[in-house]
This record gives structure tokens, C-alpha cells and sequence, in this order.
């Protein structure tokens, strides 16, 4: 093979590191999407395999429990032992494997028995849940690995954006992929791992590419290899005593707690509170799906999007404010057209509690972003903490009490913006605490710890549904009644509180112990 001399790696190329960024991100989509595309599917697991909103909420719950034991820990260290190429491969293998065990046990495969069902389906989901995370880490040090030293935020934003996208098109489409069973549903979405696991192969012909130019580079220019320190307990417990990352690592479990589990349960709280419904009329409102007669200017509108935007990230030294004026006109002229021509299926869409809660992560692919942007260039990301939580008690509050649609729009778009704003400060925060060889440690304890917070939730929504609605249970199954979200979702304002609480201690923690979370990216206090 004839060697290269030019001195620059495959990171060096703009190109490649975006290529390297969609294979990786691949992994995030079809794991965020098996994460949260059961929640489309409530009313469906409740009439077809006569789940209780207990059963569910235990399904789902369990996905976290080996993670709560400590097997990020574990994901972690063999990361540091066998790299990214290997545990991303055992860990997305695990991930998928448990997928299929899902869709095996909803098939009856294992025994037809409910219990046997819903027993078979909970296993496949703790081996899911054990992968989900340690690839969250892994796609994590991809980027970092490719990235650094060049567009990082934007790039850990975009990685985000494609698990967002996950968890926004499984809540959105499942009930229509599964066309009204739930087996093809959890087959499709136990397909998607299996493919974005050959892009992650793909990948790893980059990575083994990239590791051998900078072997070569360094060798060349007598350097020794930059070692990254592996997982150590002693780091850990620096970590715990460490105020501001306590703060931040606990605000995680309550924000996170507050989020995601609610999420599970949106479209049935919109079906049950607002009437919405879980099915489209038949043959309408279906555009985004293939085949359908809109796919073609969904299309058109997607490329004319696509162009604005990359037109928009030239950088501004080589584009006159004009062009950058015209770049961004093309996409709010694009953003107006699809809005506008899509209306009737829009209006549809708006009726429909998976489809409308899927516009929570969808909405957080467009903000987390902007904030990310915002905070890299002016900081106050503490201060981002406290609206973000605050925003989050308001949504709750909206979404429970009162019985109005209006504010429950509204709690939504709070929901969803909290949801972009508490992760875009979040994330870069932890990076100005921890030193990046402890990075890898510090995200998992927070992931570990962050488990415990969302099996509680995941599972406590549903439990706590049905105790407050134990008078009626028979006449909800019978469909003569509505569920009550009241209680379990006021039970998440809880979490709001407490984390307004420790963001503003971690605010004051900051000030003493000078990590700048309030200045702009590269700024330091003085
Ligand atoms: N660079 C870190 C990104 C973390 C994003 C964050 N993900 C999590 O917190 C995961 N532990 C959750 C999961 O995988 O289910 C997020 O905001 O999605």
C-alpha cells in the first residue's frame, strides 16, 4: 500500500468527518428509536397483548435496571480495554440481540401465556437497555474522536439530533408501521439496529484507516501516542466530592426524570386528556411515508432545505451578507411551503397523540443546536439550567391541572424547549468540570445514576396511573372510560422543583470553585 506523506489525516477532511459523523449516528437513531417508539404503541399493548398501564410502565422500567447496577461501569471499562471499534460492536450486537427477544416474546415465540410475553419481552429489554447506553458513550467518543479541534459542538449536537429523530419518527410512525399489531412494529424498529450496526461496521473501516495515519504521523514525527487513562474507582469518588459535578450529575437524574419517562406516556395522556386519537383516518395524513402521493415534494422541500442550510454554514469570512441573507430566506421560504401546502395533513396530524407528541424531540433537533450555539458563545449556561427546569415545572403543571387544550399546546412547546435548552448547556458544562481523560468516567456515573431516576419513572407513571384510576380500570378497558393523568404527572412538577434547586446550588458552586459555566466557550475566569 503506498504510504501518505502529506502529513494530514482522514479527520483533516471535511467531508469524511461528516461521513464518519452520519455512520455513527446511525447507531444513536435506531437505539433512541427502539428507546421510546413503545410509547405510540400504549393503547395497542393494552387491547392486543392486555397489558395494564402497570405492565408497561414495568417494561419499560426495566430497560434501566442492569444499567443502574453498574453495567455503564462495565461498558466503560472494556471501552477503555478494547476501544471503541470492539464495544461498539458487542454493545450494539447486545443492543440488537434484545431487540429481537423483544419482538420473539410479543410474538408468542416464547409461549403464548401473557406473562410469559410480557416476562420474555422485559429480558429483551434489559439486554437492550444494557447496549443503548455504552453506545450513547461510544458514538460520544467517536465524535470527539473525529471532531475535536473542529466543529465538536455543532457535531454532538447534530449526533443528539439523529437519536431525537429516532424518538421522534418511532413515537410518530410505529402505530402505522405495525398497522395496528404491535409485533411488526418492534420488528421494524429490531431491523433498524441490525442495519445501523452494518453502518457502524463501515465506520469502523474509517476508524482502523484513521488510527494507522496517525500512528504513522506520530512515529514520523518521534511523538509518543496520546494515551487515554482508563476507567479507575479513585476517579470516581474524586468526582462524587467534587460539588459541581454532584450538582450537575444530580440534576441530570431529576431533568432527565422529568423528561424522558413522560415522553413514554405523552401520546396516551393526549389520547386519555385531550381526546386525541391514536389512529389517523384511514389513508390520510400519511405523506411521510413512502409511496404516498406527497413523498415527491416532501422530497423536493427536504433538498431545497438541505441547500439553504449548508449554503448558511459556509463559513462568513467567504460569504458576503447577502448571501448569507439569500441562504437564509431559501429556508424560511422552504419552512413556509412545506407548512403551508401540508396544512390539511398538519391539521390531521394535530389530532393525533403519537404524531403530536413525536413534535417534542422534533422540535429539540431545530433548538438544541441554536442554544448549544448560545451557550458556546455567551455562556450563562447555569443560568440556561434554571429556565430549562423552570420551564419544565410549567409544562407539568399545564399538562396536569388544567383541562385546557390551549395550555397544553403550550406545556408541549415548554416541554420541548426545556428539552433543548437543559442538554445544550448540560453537556459542554460537564466538559468544563471533569478533565477530558476523566470524560469517559464522568458520563458514565451520570448515566448510572441518571438510570436509577428513569426506571423509577418509567415504571412509577404507569404504576401510580393505575392506582389512581383503580375504580375504573374495567370501564377503561372497555372503553367507556378515560384514564386520569392528574397525579402522575404532577408527580414530575416534583422534579422540576429539584432541579431549579440544585441548578441554582451548582450555579453557586461555580462561582467558588471558578469552572466558568457561565462564560463563553474558551473563556476563562479570572
Ligand atoms: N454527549 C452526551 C450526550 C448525551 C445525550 C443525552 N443522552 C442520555 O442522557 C442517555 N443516557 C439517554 C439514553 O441513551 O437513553 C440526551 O439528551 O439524549
Amino acid at each position: 500500500m503506498k504510504k501518505d506523506t502529506s502529513g494530514k489525516t482522514w479527520k483533516d477532511s471535511v467531508a469524511l468527518r461528516w461521513v464518519v459523523l452520519i455512520l455513527v449516528s446511525g447507531l444513536m437513531f435506531s437505539t433512541y428509536w427502539f428507546q421510546d417508539f413503545f410509547s405510540g404503541l400504549k393503547g395497542l399493548m393494552e387491547s392486543e397483548l392486555g397489558f395494564t398501564s402497570e405492565e408497561f410502565g414495568r417494561l419499560i422500567g426495566f430497560t434501566t435496571i442492569a444499567n443502574m447496577f453498574g453495567m455503564i461501569i462495565v461498558g466503560g471499562i472494556i471501552l477503555d480495554k478494547w476501544g471503541l471499534r470492539l464495544a461498539g460492536l458487542l454493545f450494539g450486537g447486545l443492543a440488537a440481540v434484545g431487540a429481537v427477544i423483544v419482538a420473539l416474546g410479543s410474538a408468542g415465540f416464547f409461549g403464548e401465556d401473557k406473562s410469559v410475553m410480557l416476562n420474555t419481552m422485559i429480558l429483551g429489554r434489559i439486554m437492550f437497555g444494557s447496549g443503548l447506553e455504552v453506545v450513547c458513550v461510544v458514538c460520544t467518543r467517536a465524535v470527539v474522536k473525529w471532531f475535536k479541534g473542529y466543529e465538536l459542538a455543532l457535531a454532538m449536537a447534530i449526533n443528539v439530533g439523529f437519536g431525537r429523530l429516532g424518538t421522534a419518527l418511532g413515537m410518530a410512525l410505529s402505530v402505522d408501521i405495525g398497522k395496528g399489531f404491535v409485533t411488526p412494529a418492534i420488528s421494524f424498529a429490531a431491523t433498524l439496529i441490525g442495519l445501523t450496526l452494518i453502518m457502524f461496521l463501515i465506520y469502523i473501516v474509517f476508524d482502523i484507516k484513521l488510527d494507522r495515519q496517525v500512528k504513522g504521523q506520530n512515529a514520523g514525527n518521534n511523538l509518543e501516542e496520546e494515551e487515554e487513562e482508563d476507567f479507575r474507582f479513585s476517579d470516581l469518588i474524586k468526582l462524587i466530592t467534587n460539588s459541581s459535578f454532584l450538582y450537575i450529575a444530580l440534576l441530570c437524574v431529576t431533568f432527565y426524570a422529568g423528561v424522558f419517562p413522560f415522553i413514554q406516556y405523552a401520546p396516551d395522556l393526549l389520547v386519555n386528556k385531550f381526546g386525541f386519537s391514536y389512529n389517523l383516518p384511514e389513508g390520510q395524513g400519511n405523506f411521510i411515508l413512502f409511496g404516498s402521493t406527497n413523498f415527491g415534494n416532501t422530497m423536493v422541500y427536504v433538498g431545497l432545505f438541505i441547500f439553504g442550510l449548508a449554503f448558511s454554514m459556509i463559513p462568513s469570512k467567504r460569504k458576503t451578507a447577502a448571501g448569507k441573507m439569500l441562504a437564509y430566506l431559501v429556508i424560511f421560504a422552504v419552512f413556509y411551503a412545506a407548512i403551508y401546502s401540508m396544512r390539511d395533513t398538519l391539521s390531521l396530524w394535530l389530532q393525533n397523540g403519537p404524531k403530536t407528541a413525536s413534535l417534542i424531540p422534533l422540535g429539540t433537533i431545530l433548538f438544541t443546536p441554536i442554544f448549544g450555539n448560545y451557550v458556546d458563545k455567551k455562556g450563562k449556561a447555569a443560568s440556561l439550567m434554571i429556565l430549562g427546569s423552570f420551564l419544565l415545572i410549567f409544562a407539568h403543571i399545564s399538562l396536569s391541572v388544567f383541562n385546557n387544550v390551549i395550555l397544553g399546546y403550550l406545556g408541549l412547546v415548554s416541554l420541548g424547549v426545556a428539552f433543548s435548552l437543559v442538554p445544550a448547556a448540560m453537556w459542554p458544562s460537564v466538559a468544563k468540570i471533569v478533565a477530558e481523560k476523566r470524560l469517559g468516567t464522568a458520563y458514565a456515573t451520570m448515566f448510572t445514576l441518571q438510570n436509577w431516576g428513569l426506571g423509577l419513572f418509567f415504571w412509577g407513571i404507569g404504576a401510580v396511573l393505575d392506582l389512581a384510576n383503580k375504580q375504573n380500570l374495567e370501564a377503561i378497558r372497555a372503553g367507556e372510560m378515560m384514564y386520569d393523568y392528574t397525579i402522575p404527572v404532577l408527580m414530575l412538577v416534583v422534579c422540576g422543583v429539584v432541579s431549579i434547586f440544585l441548578s441554582f446550588l451548582l450555579k453557586k458552586a461555580d462561582r467558588r470553585q471558578k469552572y466558568g459555566l457561565e462564560l463563553p466557550s474558551g473563556q476563562k475566569p479570572e
